[in-house]
């Protein structure tokens, strides 16, 4: 078997593999660098993603086979420093540069580059993404010059193509964990929103009926916030609410689960909490909530909450719980507002 075939199985055996694309690049590239540096004989294989790939002005560098704790400043090159090389690289030739310092494409690194990391020869090629190229893979020899020959060439594209495969199942990893934060959060407050109070309450509730300890809920609903937009306009009611859920999350405590029901409603779920240190809880937050100020131009915008209070049972459907607490709400809304109600 040649070497050609031979790598290309190698490559495509581990390119097929399942691989953890949750962390840094340095890590799930590892294995593809490291079989390039070993297929290729060379010193070092490096991957290098360009920071705009419609756009490109700078390469930064993502993965390095002689550094296995990345160096927190990684080097950058810049096209203003490098335009021969790359003007080629996006054009997607692979450079084969025998000595780098000769050749042209090359040459602008000798005195930046070649000559203080001892790198005689470059051979480099574009990661691709839908037809433009993204990055590059670099294969550099130190100290002797050399001929490429097809087979390594080829061979360098193949790496590249499988970094461009593993480059996109990080990219839709990223982009499925963006919609899973975004299916169960509330885009104004940056709170958790109904859809994660309603799964986080149901492992709460089983996790409670195990231990038998109590739990508690508050619900609260700014007060007249329709009047703060009509007065103030949407803006300031939106400024108003950010300020007030990030003034209830001081008050709650870490493991409480404070979420942004929809509209001017929110819920705080304690767990380990009884009625009536809930009660207290609600009280700590009704008076936070009363000396809030938010500025808006030349006016101080006040605000106030009626609060409900109410025991989760868990061996009831946590929506009796929301439902009791909601009533409470509405209580404290007839009876004046500004206060707490527990549910009865
Ligand atoms: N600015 C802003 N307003 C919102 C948002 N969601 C809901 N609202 C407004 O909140 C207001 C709620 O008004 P109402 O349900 O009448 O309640 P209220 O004025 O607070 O009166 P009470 O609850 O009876 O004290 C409505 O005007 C909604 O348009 C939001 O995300 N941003």
């Amino acid at each position: 078997m040649n070497r050609l075939t031979q790598s290309t199985q190698k490559l495509r055996r581990i390119s097929s593999q399942e691989v953890d694309v949750s962390g840094e690049h340095q890590s799930f590239l590892h294995d593809i660098i490291f079989e390039a540096k070993s297929l290729l004989q060379v010193d070092r294989v490096s991957v290098w993603l360009f920071d705009d790939m419609h756009q490109p002005t700078k390469l930064l560098n993502y993965a390095n086979t002689d550094w296995l704790d990345v160096p927190a400043q990684l080097p950058v090159l810049s096209i203003d420093d490098f335009p021969v090389y790359f003007a080629t690289i996006i054009t997607g030739q692979s450079i084969a540069a025998d000595n780098a310092s000769l050749d042209p494409r090359t040459s602008e690194f000798t005195d930046i580059y070649l000559k203080p990391n001892d790198i005689a020869t470059m051979l480099d090629t574009a990661i691709f993404k839908n037809g433009i190229a993204l990055g590059v893979v670099c294969c550099e020899g130190r100290t002797d010059v050399r001929q490429w020959q097809e087979w390594e060439v080829a061979i360098t594209e193949m790496v590249a193509d499988c970094c461009s495969r593993r480059l996109l199942v990080h990219e839709l990893y990223q982009m499925q964990q963006k919609l899973t934060k975004m299916a169960f959060q509330d885009m104004l407050t940056g709170l958790n929103n109904r859809r994660f109070l309603m799964e986080h309450a149901k492992r709460e509730m089983s996790r409670h009926q195990r231990t038998e300890r109590p739990m508690s809920l508050i619900m609260m609903d700014l007060d007249r916030f329709k009047r703060i937009n009509d007065d103030f306009g949407h803006d300031a009611g939106d400024k108003v609410l950010q300020k007030f859920a990030q003034c209830c999350l001081d008050v709650v405590r870490v493991e409480d689960c404070f979420c942004r029901l929809g509209g001017e409603e929110f819920v705080v779920l304690l767990p380990e909490t009884s009625v009536s240190d809930a009660h207290m809880v609600a009280s700590r937050l009704c008076s936070a909530t009363r000396d809030m100020e938010v500025r808006q131009e030349n006016a101080l915008i006040r605000v106030t909450a009626s609060f409900g209070v109410s025991e989760v049972n868990p061996s009831m459907p946590f929506s009796h719980a929301l439902k009791m607490a909601d009533q409470a709400v509405y209580r404290a809304k007839a009876n004046g507002r500004d206060q707490i109600q527990l549910a009865c």
